[in-house]
């Protein structure tokens, strides 16, 4: 478990324009390394406030596209297509415009899919995608992702995990379905914490008032099935990226007001 690190950014703009920065100098070190990269992609508005960010840097050029992986920490259970779902918005904002691979991409299955309306399935068959893509390194259940990104909701959720529910308290399962969620839709498939955890680097993004108590409680020792973003670490790095209005309730031991 790697102790979170946060950095605050004067607000949401600049935090997505950083945080842009920040990935494609974390995808273009690992091209380097190891010749390939792979990102885990969230939904919500910070999420894809990233990822319209990074469309519009320059420096998106210095990423070779086609040797990226990308996959969803979780997604709406709806049609292909529905524009509420995270891939749909996440085309939409970046990867439309971008050479992407598309055998390289994965997304989750919708609910009009070979799967049809059953989110159980098609969480199991996106594990047993995850788990074709591990390498012997990874004990053969997930790939070591680079970079996991998750937006905090308001409630503390990270993917779709929210407090309380039994997807958070699954130990066993990468991928399950997620039934009665208290955001729409209601029916999702999400990682798991243990899925999560698999990653070098977990980032969590926190941006506006709304998300002040959340990033508040999960960074002050909240239990992870009350405050799922508690429990969201990764094995080398977690970091915590947020703006002034998310950090404005966090305990002065964590973050220190600016001085007058
Ligand atoms: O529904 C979802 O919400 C969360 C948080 O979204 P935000 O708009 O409050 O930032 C998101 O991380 C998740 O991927 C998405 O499915």
């Amino acid at each position: 478990m790697s102790t979170p690190q946060l950095v605050v950014h004067r607000d949401k703009e600049l935090m997505a324009q950083a945080a842009a920065a920040r990935l494609i100098t974390r995808i273009v070190d690992a091209q380097a390394s190891r010749g390939t990269a792979s990102v885990v992609l969230t939904g919500g508005r910070n999420g894809n406030g990233l990822l319209a960010a990074l469309a519009a840097a320059p420096a998106r050029d210095a990423i070779d596209w086609g040797r990226l992986d990308l996959w969803w920490g979780d997604e709406r259970f709806l049609p292909e297509g529905d524009p509420e779902r995270n891939v749909t918005q996440a085309r939409e904002a970046l990867l439309d415009s971008v050479p992407l691979d598309p055998k390289r991409v994965h997304a989750m299955p919708a609910s009009d899919g070979p799967h049809g309306a059953d989110a159980d399935a098609a969480a199991a068959a996106y594990a047993e995608e995850l788990a074709r893509a591990a390498g012997p390194e990874n004990h053969g259940t997930v790939p070591v992702f680079d970079v996991l990104m998750l937006g905090v909701g308001p409630d503390t959720h990270v993917a779709s995990l929210f407090p309380e529910l039994p997807a958070v308290r699954e130990t066993e399962r990468m991928v399950v379905g997620v039934h009665g969620a208290p955001k729409p839709p209601p029916t999702r498939v999400s990682l798991t914490l243990p899925a999560i955890r698999s990653a070098r680097e977990v980032w969590l993004l926190a941006a506006g008032e709304d998300k002040a108590q959340a990033a508040a409680i999960a960074l002050s020792g909240a239990g992870e099935i009350q405050a799922p973003a508690a429990g969201a670490y990764g094995r080398q790095r977690t970091l915590w990226l947020l703006d002034a209005a998310a950090a404005s309730q966090l305990p002065r031991s964590l973050y220190p007001p600016a001085s007058p």
